[in-house]
This record gives C-alpha cells, structure tokens and sequence, in this order.
C-alpha cells in the first residue's frame, strides 16, 4: 500500500496533466463554439482565405522567398486589423449572447439538417396558404448575420419556432404584427414587422414597395427573400437583388433545397453540432426537444 506521502506526491504528479487536460477540453469547446458561430456562411470562406495567406506565408517563410513573405506578411497584418470589422456582426452576437448566458444555446440540437427540414417544410406550407389567400408576407431568410444598422426598423423580437400557423397568423391582414417582413434566424422566427431597406433599382411597373424592399435588403447582405404578393398572390424569391418570379410552390421548394443542400456541401467546416451526436445516442428525447422549443 502507498504511504500518505507517496499517494500525495502521485496526485501532485496527477495535477498538471489533469490542468492540461481542461485547459485543451476549454479551447477546444471555445473553437466549436466559433466555428458554430460561423458554420454555413460566407464568413467560413473568409476563414479559409486567411488560412490560406498564413499557410502561402509560411511556405514562402521556409523557402527563403523574401519579397514574397514580406508582402504576405503585409497582407496578413491587415487581414489581422479588418477582421474585427468584417466580423463585427457575429463579434456583436457572440458577446450578447455570452452577456446574456445564451452562449450554450450553440450547443442545442435545434441546428440539425432534421429541423432545418422541419422549419423549411412549415415555411413552404405558409406561403403556399399565404399565396392561395393573397394574403401579402416579406420573408428574410438570414444566412450571414444581418447587421441590424441595415433595417430601417429591426421590428418586435419574437425568438420562437418556425411554424406554418405563426407565420400565418403573424401575416395575416388584421393583426398588429403583419406590416413588415418577419426574420428568420437559425430557422426560427426572430422579428416581426421588420422594415427593410428599399432597392434603388425600380422593379417592374406592377411591383411596389414589399418586392422593393425585398430586392433591398438581398443587394446588401447574402440573406434570400421570400414575397408572397396581397394583390395576386403571386409568389417571388429574391436573391442578390434580384427577383425570381412568378414561382410555384414547388419551384420555391426545390430552389431553397437546392439553395441549402450547397451551403451544407460547401461548409469548410464540416462539424457536426453537439445535438447531432446527442440525437445518435439519444433519438426520442433530442428530436424532441429540437421542435418543443
Ligand atoms: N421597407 C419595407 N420593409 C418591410 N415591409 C415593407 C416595406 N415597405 C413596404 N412593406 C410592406 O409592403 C406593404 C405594401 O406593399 P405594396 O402594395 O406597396 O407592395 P407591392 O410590392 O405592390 O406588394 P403587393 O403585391 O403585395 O401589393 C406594406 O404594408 C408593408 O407591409
């Protein structure tokens, strides 16, 4: 048996690996974390550009090519100063939702392809009845972080569950909330009665201020668009600044499918959120709680 000195002199030994240990598990959720924060969006190809300016700078570093690495090392020294400010509105999110406790909501299976599906399915449900109707509805699907100084007017906060009767109910033509576009963040409803901003360009001559202010707010950040038209029911999508239109139902279905199965194949990084493995391990209860939110 080992002396109270020898136990005590093994646990020492213990320590530093056992600190080590946490100190790598600590980085290591921080990286999930920031890569979650910016998996499937533009910014993950602005990740790989860096990488690649460091990787060419260490080669050029190695192999002696001087005038090479000096202007690399130019270059990765004003990256190094713009990343702040062309990462300002996932900086601005991620310390809000640090500021606010909400940072492990990162972790939640909500961002799995099974209720990105889901959602998808209910918006497509909506603007078909929306369409059917006439009743009119603006629709932002974000994929980058929309920096909210953008929006004339970032409407009522909302955080709640895609559903085919919220948005319904959000658009329809009585209640106090249908004036605006609602945002949809994460595949949940995050705002309602937003107001966009309007495109310069003048749309068709039938075309009013909702198909305008789609075009607006798609000219200036990577988010699509979905309108659904009051006066004939008609159903556009606007990307880039520009309107696909008129649209079927279906047309709408297969060009956001194929709009989101390319963002899930071009992910840089492709790392399976939390929920994924959880949902492995523990099929019912995860599928639950990604729609009992
Ligand atoms: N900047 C904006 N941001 C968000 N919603 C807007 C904006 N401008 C207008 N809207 C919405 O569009 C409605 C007015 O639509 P308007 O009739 O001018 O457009 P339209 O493109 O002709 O569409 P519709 O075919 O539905 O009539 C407003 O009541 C408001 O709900």
């Amino acid at each position: 048996m080992n002396s109270p000195l020898e136990q005590l002199t093994g646990e020492l030994a213990l320590r530093p690996l056992i600190i080590s240990i946490l100190d790598w598990a600590a980085v290591g959720l921080l990286l999930y974390l920031a890569f979650q924060l910016v998996r499937q969006t533009r910014t993950v190809w602005l990740i790989r550009g860096f990488l690649i300016l460091s990787g060419a700078f260490f080669l050029s570093n190695l192999l002696g090519l001087t005038t090479l690495n000096f202007i690399l090392d130019k270059i990765l020294i004003g990256v190094a100063v713009a990343i702040p400010v062309i990462f300002q509105p996932e900086l601005r999110r991620f310390l809000e939702q640090l500021g606010r406790g909400e940072i492990f909501s990162l972790l939640r299976p909500d961002r799995s392809p099974d209720f990105e599906q889901t959602a998808l399915d209910q918006l497509l449900e909506a603007v078909r009845d929306l369409s059917e109707e006439r009743i009119g509805a603006l629709i932002v699907l974000e994929k980058s972080p929309i920096d909210e100084r953008l929006l004339q007017d970032p409407g009522d906060t909302m955080d709640a569950v895609l559903s085919k009767s919220l948005l319904l109910t959000i658009f329809y033509p009585k209640t106090r909330l249908h004036d605006g576009a609602v945002l949809i963040r994460n595949w949940r409803v995050e705002a309602a009665s937003v107001i966009l901003p309007m495109s310069t360009q003048i749309p068709a001559r039938q075309l009013g201020t909702r198909h305008r202010a789609a075009m607006g707010i798609t000219e200036q950040t990577d988010a699509l668009c979905v309108v659904v038209s009051e006066e004939t029911g008609s159903i556009s999508l606007a990307e880039r600044g520009k309107l696909q239109r008129p649209l079927s139902v279906e047309q709408l279905a297969e060009t956001l499918h194929r709009r989101y199965r390319r963002a899930e194949t071009t992910s840089v990084f492709q790392i399976p959120a939390l929920g994924d493995w959880t949902r492995k391990f523990f099929p019912a209860s995860s599928s639950q709680s990604g729609n009992s939110e």
